[in-house]
């Protein structure tokens, strides 16, 4: 099939996915896909207000719209059978992510459309120009240019978060500093602060931007982790950087320049009331770092994540009969060549819970491959005992019993607000499942749905009231960026904190 492909590139707040849907509006048939199941909803909201009827498809939700000949869908439920006229990948240079990326290649490679919009920054234009030459699809280049300024403040906030301002977003990267930050603001200023973070359901990350939206209420400052840099319409008027490094999984690394680029971009909206967006570090001796970040040009990626279908796991096992499923996986990733352009992606979380689910009876290959999957905490002990118990209800042929009540009320505490943060995640791999498996074997979908919605909502009420100290769970000094020969190290890989 001969598409024609428009790379819609730029910097963050520059229109590329406004420019993007509106030829999405006009398809006969279109299919948009984002990164984030709260950008699929943003779009599927906003196609309906418009009279655009558009079907909601994300791992844990399918709303069928009758009549849509629209859908909204995270970049992993793409389909690559169905025909379209017009499909949209939004944050294509997330192609060379180091975790994620193989659904954005498999979705450029893969997707049946006449036309294909993708939204991104430069780094993959030059790669994706290499895949439409080996495609034969035709390549268009549009370049959208930000609406709205971008300064460096100089002066800092001298250290001293006294020195917050209405419509500043504080930018910190772990859940315990937020919850620092938000407190000490809280008691030494008259501002409230909104958080987002990457542990919170899409709709509480909604709420809590709304409330920062909303002009008419007290909330004027947000205080926010990475995942503020996608997807949310935010009225920032600065971006303060709390501190610029952050844990890798390994280690404490600076934060890329193609992140502090995205999260700084988001001050100054279009529309919003600011004339120009600004941005600035709390800390005097972050400052060069962030002025660096925002003069580097984008990196040019030189490959992009691939990895292999359950089809190709299968034909390599039918090799190997011997062998169970972690360890094919292992000889799979040991024996793969790929050509130049491509690398093979990370999949510690599917060696892990391939690892853990090893001793259940009863599921086949295709079964643990498809659990490997689900959207798990593999961090969190109580997510992956509740994956566990659902694979071997499922092996065992019994259906799946949610087997965890509703809290009281909002969380009183941290413990309770991490509680309420455990109970979302693994509610939401119970409908991912239900989804993605029998009805009959995971049969509490709808129940599973409304306890979700309540407890989004327990956590959003939560956060409003939330002035405790956050849970220790790391030490509590803050970490300096570790310098090599040519200035800063970068980490080895993209990976960001989108935990959904
Ligand atoms: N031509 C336009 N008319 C009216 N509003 C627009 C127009 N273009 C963009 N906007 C608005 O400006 C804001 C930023 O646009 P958009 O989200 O498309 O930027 P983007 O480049 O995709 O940013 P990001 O990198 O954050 O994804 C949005 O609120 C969008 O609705
Ligand atoms: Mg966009």
């Amino acid at each position: 099939m001969k598409r024609k492909v428009v790379y819609h590139c730029g910097p963050t707040n520059s229109g590329k996915t406004y420019e993007a849907l509106q030829r999405f509006k006009e398809a006969k048939k279109g299919i948009y896909c984002g990164p984030l199941r709260l950008l699929a909803m943003e779009v599927f909201d906003k196609m309906n207000s418009l009279g655009v009827y558009c079907s909601l498809l994300t791992g844990q939700e399918k709303k069928k719209v009758p009549f849509a000949n629209h859908v909204s869908c995270t970049i992993e439920m793409v389909s690559i059978d169905e025909m379209y006229d017009v499909a949209v990948i939004d944050e294509i240079q997330m192609m060379a992510d180091a975790t994620r990326g193989f659904a954005w290649t498999r979705a450029l490679l893969g997707v049946k459309a006449d036309e294909i919009h993708l939204c991104g920054d430069p780094s993959v234009l030059d790669i994706v120009r290499k895949i439409c030459a080996e495609t034969g699809d035709e390549l268009e280049v549009h370049h959208c240019e930000r609406f709205k300024k971008l300064e460096v403040e100089a002066k800092t906030l001298l250290g001293d978060l006294k020195n917050v301002k209405s419509g500043d977003c504080v930018v910190a990267f772990s859940r315990r500093e937020i919850f620092e930050v938000k407190l000490a603001i809280e008691k030494n200023t008259k501002h409230r602060c909104c958080v987002i973070y990457g542990a919170l359901p899409p709709e509480t990350r909604r709420q809590q931007a709304n409330l920062f939206n909303d002009q008419d209420n007290e909330f004027d400052v947000l205080v926010a982790s990475d995942a503020v840099g996608m997807g949310l319409n935010l009225n920032i008027r600065r971006v303060v950087f709390y501190n610029l490094s952050k844990y890798n999984g390994d280690k404490v690394v600076p934060v890329p320049a193609t992140q502090v680029k995205q999260i700084a971009g988001r001050a100054g909206r279009r529309g919003s009331r600011f004339p120009v967006g600004l941005t600035t570090t709390l800390h005097l001796d972050d400052l060069a770092y962030l002025i660096e970040c925002l003069k580097q040009p984008f990196d040019e990626i030189k490959k992009v994540g691939l990895f292999p279908f359950f089809e190709q796991v299968e034909s390599f096992a039918a090799q190997l009969p011997d062998l169970n499923f972690p360890k094919i996986l292992a000889k799979f990733a040991e024996s793969c060549r790929l050509d130049g352009m491509y690398f093979l992606c990370k999949h510690d979380h599917i060696k892990k819970v391939a690892n853990m689910l090893e001793k259940v009876k009863g599921l086949s290959l295709q079964d643990r491959f498809n659990f490997c999957f689900a959207p798990a905490n593999i961090r969190d002990p109580k997510s992956m005992y509740h994956l566990l118990r659902f694979a071997s209800d499922y092996g065992q042929k019994v259906p799946a019993s949610i087997a965890m009540g509703m809290p009281k009320g909002s969380a009183r505490n941290d413990s309770e607000l991490l509680d309420l943060e455990t109970k979302h995640q693994v509610l939401s791999m119970y409908l991912w499942l239900s989804h993605q498996f029998d009805y009959e074997r995971f049969p509490h979908g709808k129940k599973a749905e409304a306890m979700a919605t309540d407890i989004a909502d327990l956590l959003g009420q939560s956060l409003i009231k939330a002035n405790w100290k956050p849970e220790t769970r790391q030490t509590a000094s803050r970490p300096k960026p570790r310098k090599n020969e040519d200035g800063y190290e970068r980490p080895k890989s993209l990976i960001t904190s989108y935990e959904e």
